[in-house]
């Protein structure tokens, strides 16, 4: 838990393959997996044989309430099928512009705050400087909540939303490893009752699901019967309403899918973004290549640009999802015995008997970095593999995007993973057009941290949270500002 993300799990695939028995503080034996045709039985075959632990539940309870991410079974079951319909393809691109006008808010900002200075650049904190736009966008686009307009509860519920996770997550204390070893042996009721334990990391988290319930709330009344807005949560509220009464999801059910939703869509899309634009930094030939591919198709003038058709920005986005896996590890545990195809034999037999019980880390980001699939060069960012036919995803396919693990796959994959590429093409063309990232001394020392997410914090700095520092300038050509080249029509 200490490690930098994957070097565990890359070590393990390395000397083991693509599966491996470790034992666990208690001595039962549990399963690291990264082979796809596992991972396919595990999370799409077998639905709900395999299920969360409880442990993981109530870890994903705790950070982001007690919505569809810690629901399992029926229940899990009705909470998707209301909650889908915001989140298909057609909903998702119709929030382009909501996206692009934030990305372009930020341009605009960082620009205001360059004019009047002598200087052209400045060095950014990623998180900090992202953070508030990918939130704006995001209350926007899934609340029609406006985190711009000043008001108190809303500048609390960003205060705590930023770098939550490595909060709530990051740099674990030797009894935070001993527990999170020892948790799944801890009787449910136990591990209820340990919410209220009053740590620092829990006693944040528990005020964070509260500032969260308390303006879904909020959202919920104003939508109330006539739920009329394209924002997901009016979506989701119609939704509910044409379902069958037995199935409707109840306030209590549907107020927490707002703390899920900013929990699982904030920091995952603000540090997939951070980890893009770390790239570009480290290798300014592919972003150069990316400005020019978006400045050809004038993809940063008007929001009618079909952003599917630009080749370089789809290899660059797909290429980081694979490279920086921001969600490492998946957590499941067997309901029955079972029996688990493999792709690659072991000790000559192509199928692992389990026993009931079974705990299982499913390694996105081993899967994402499997030498058979995308190349020998696995270890390297190289966006180019996506155009000149180095990835092989060979017959079993599993993941959402690309066949990468990055959303999960199955009945559990991502709900928001459309909203989110969309999300990631329109800040990354914006930006991109107009702004330069370069690497900075601090941004050499970036180690990648696990908490649940992975997130970046420079080496020797680790007690400051998350950061990214990179330098930022406008792209040659732009003048301030102020005859307003290249702005973006948000339309
Ligand atoms: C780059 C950004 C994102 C990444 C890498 C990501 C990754 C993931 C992964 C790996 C899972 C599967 C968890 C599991 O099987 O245990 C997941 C689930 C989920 N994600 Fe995302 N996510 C992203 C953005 C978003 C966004 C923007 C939203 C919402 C607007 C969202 C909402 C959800 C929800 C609600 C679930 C739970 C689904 C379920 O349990 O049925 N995610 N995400």
């Amino acid at each position: 838990m200490r490690e930098q993300v994957g070097e565990f799990d890359l070590r393990w695939q390395e000397a083991f393959g693509m599966l491996a028995r470790f034992r666990a503080p208690l001595g039962e034996d549990r399963l690291w997996i990264s082979d796809p045709k596992a991972i396919q039985y595990i999370l799409q075959t077998s639905r709900y044989h395999f299920v969360k632990p409880y442990a993981a539940r109530f870890a994903l309870n705790t950070a982001t309430g007690k919505g569809i991410n810690g629901a399992e079974g029926d229940d899990h079951y009705r909470q998707r099928r209301v909650m889908l319909p915001a989140f298909g393809g057609p909903e998702s691109r119709a929030l382009r512009p909501v996206f692009s006008a934030s990305a372009q808010l930020l341009v605009e900002q960082f620009r205001d705050s360059l004019s009047g200075t002598k200087s052209t650049s400045r060095e950014e904190d990623m998180p900090t400087f992202l953070g508030h736009a990918v939130l704006d966008a995001l209350g926007k686009a899934a609340f029609a909540y406006d985190f711009n307009q000043l008001d108190h509860q809303k500048a609390e519920l960003e205060e705590s939303l930023h770098s939550f996770m490595a909060k709530g997550f990051g740099l674990p204390s030797d009894w935070k490893v001993f527990l999170q070893g020892v948790m799944v042996h801890v009787p449910p009721r136990v591990l209820d009752l340990m919410t209220y334990l009053p740590t620092a990391g829990l006693t944040f988290l528990r005020r964070h699901v509260r500032l969260s319930n308390a303006v879904a709330r909020k959202l919920v009344a104003e939508r109330g019967e006539d739920a009329e807005g394209r924002d997901a949560l009016s979506l989701i509220v119609r939704a509910n309403r044409n379902e069958d009464e037995s199935r409707r999801l109840v306030d209590e059910e549907l107020i927490p899918q707002l703390a899920t939703i900013l929990g699982a869509g904030h920091e995952t899309t603000t540090n997939s973004l951070g980890w893009i634009l770390l790239e570009l930094a480290r290798l300014p030939d592919a972003q150069d290549k990316l400005r020019e591919e978006i400045f050809a198709a004038g993809a940063h003038e008007t929001d009618n640009a079909d952003l599917n058709s630009l080749p370089f920005l789809n290899a660059v986005i797909k290429e980081t999802l694979r490279f920086d896996t921001v969600v490492p590890h998946l957590f499941r545990v067997s309901t029955r015995d079972d029996v688990i195809p493999l792709s690659q034999p072991i000790a000559g037999s192509s199928e692992l008997p389990i026993a009931q019980g079974t705990h299982i880390i499913i390694s996105n980001v081993a899967y994402n970095r499997n030498k058979h699939i995308w190349g020998s060069d696995a270890d390297v960012w190289r966006p180019e593999r996506w155009l000149d036919g180095t990835v092989d995803a060979g017959s079993t396919r599993v993941g959402v995007v690309g066949n990468l693990m990055s959303f999960g796959t199955g009945h559990r994959s991502c709900l928001g993973w459309r909203f989110a590429v969309v999300e990631l093409q329109a800040f990354v063309v914006a930006l991109v057009a107009h702004l330069r990232f370069e690497m900075t001394p601090r941004a050499a020392r970036i180690r990648r941290e696990n908490c649940l997410v992975m997130l970046p914090m420079v080496a020797g700095e680790e007690a400051r949270g998350n950061q990214l520092p990179l330098r930022v300038s406008l792209v040659d050509g732009e003048d301030g500002g102020r005859a307003g080249a290249g702005k973006l029509s948000v339309g």
